[in-house]
């Protein structure tokens, strides 16, 4: 049985791909550091589910502890590593954009220290859409520049780019990065707007509408990002020969078996179109406050998902309705609603 080291599985994403992963016989071994920039008591409970399968172990620890990392790395010698804890959040960055530093530089750097000593056969780690900041040109492709980014959240996962394709190139580590796009679904985030906007339409405050509404994103299904990234397991790249070994399209380096891939549903979904399904989901009308748009957001997210479907065969395809379904009725389950 294959062995994947999971960073983040008391979150939203690390939760679904651990779950995915011990469905399909993957002995998986969870890391956490359980911090309370969101109500602790949703990571402890993931956590407890994920325990009822015997081959999941769940371990407490900062990514910033490279000692208490690196010892457990050392016993458990995972196959795979996947890298998903980090400080996310758009917004946030602004009010404490140390935290990022410590979680997303200092952390990743430990983590691929890890994975260059253990020499394991793929690393995958996340990072962003928001790297494409300031870019207009829709959909985002893997191939243009990324050299705009618009928060310090999205600095820190450009910067953890370019630490692993340095780190790909020196130690021959076969590494993915993956740019998740604005990801919802059951168990998803309380900071996000999807849980924030069922929450007040079900309590019935006031939600804010950022920029008079007219702000879109690539809405991506959690159960299908997921599974993107287990068929990415089973892709690992592998450092061209020469320039001329390289697909068009295809954002492997030319130097480095390295390479960063979009998953994202390819559909830019209106903000108030997207509220209005949760109305209807919810059957109650939101009360609206239209605000300004706030600073560091990007007004438009939009993938091109053709290198993912080309790697894995795979696309996304879940559309919004669906997932706000899904969601609202796992919310009133877990909050008794
Ligand atoms: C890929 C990326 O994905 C996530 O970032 P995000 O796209 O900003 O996701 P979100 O669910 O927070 O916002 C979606 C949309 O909704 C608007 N929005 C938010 N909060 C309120 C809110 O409180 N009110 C209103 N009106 N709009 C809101 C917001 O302006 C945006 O148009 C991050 O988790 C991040 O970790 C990440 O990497």
């Amino acid at each position: 049985m294959r062995k994947v080291f999971v960073t983040g599985t008391a979150g939203f994403i690390g939760f679904h791909l651990a779950r995915l992963l011990l469905n399909e016989g993957f002995e998986v071994v969870g890391f956490d550091g359980m911090t309370d920039y969101y109500d602790v008591r949703i990571k402890e409970r993931r956590h407890q589910m994920l325990l009822q399968n015997q081959h999941f172990s769940a371990h407490v620890g900062m990514l910033e502890d490279f000692d208490r990392l690196n010892d457990l790395m050392l016993t458990e010698k995972p196959d795979v590593i996947v890298h998903l804890a980090a400080q996310a959040g758009v917004r946030y960055s602004l009010e404490n954009p140390r935290a990022y530093l410590d979680a997303n530089i200092v952390g990743t750097f430990n983590v691929m220290e890890c994975a260059r000593e253990l020499a394991v056969d793929h690393l995958l780690m996340a990072s962003t859409s928001s790297v494409y900041g300031a870019n207009d040109e829709m959909p985002f492709d893997e191939l243009e520049r990324v050299e705009t980014p618009m928060t310090f959240y999205a600095a820190t996962k450009k910067a953890n780019e370019s630490m692993a394709h340095s780190y790909a190139h020196l130690w021959n580590l076969p590494t993915t990065m993956f740019r998740f796009f604005t990801v919802y679904g059951p168990w998803g985030r309380p900071d996000m707007a999807l849980f924030k906007f069922t929450k007040g339409i079900l309590e019935g405050t006031p939600i804010d509408i950022y920029n008079h509404g007219e702000m879109y994103r690539d809405f991506t299904y959690v159960t299908d990002l997921v599974r993107g990234i287990r068929l990415l397991i089973d892709a690992a790249p592998v450092r061209p020969g020469s320039r001329d070994d390289i697909e068009p399209g295809d954002s492997l380096s030319p130097v480095a078996p390295f390479r960063v891939v979009n998953i994202g549903n390819s559909d830019k979904v209106k903000l108030l179109d997207f509220i209005e399904a949760i109305e209807q989901e919810c059957g109650i009308e939101a009360r609206r406050n239209y605000m300004d748009m706030q600073k560091g957001d990007v007004p438009a997210t939009w993938a091109n998902a053709d290198l993912l479907k080309r790697l894995t065969g795979y696309q996304p395809q879940t559309g919004y309705r669906e997932g706000i379904r899904q969601f609202v009725s796992w919310y009133r389950e877990y909050y008794d609603v």
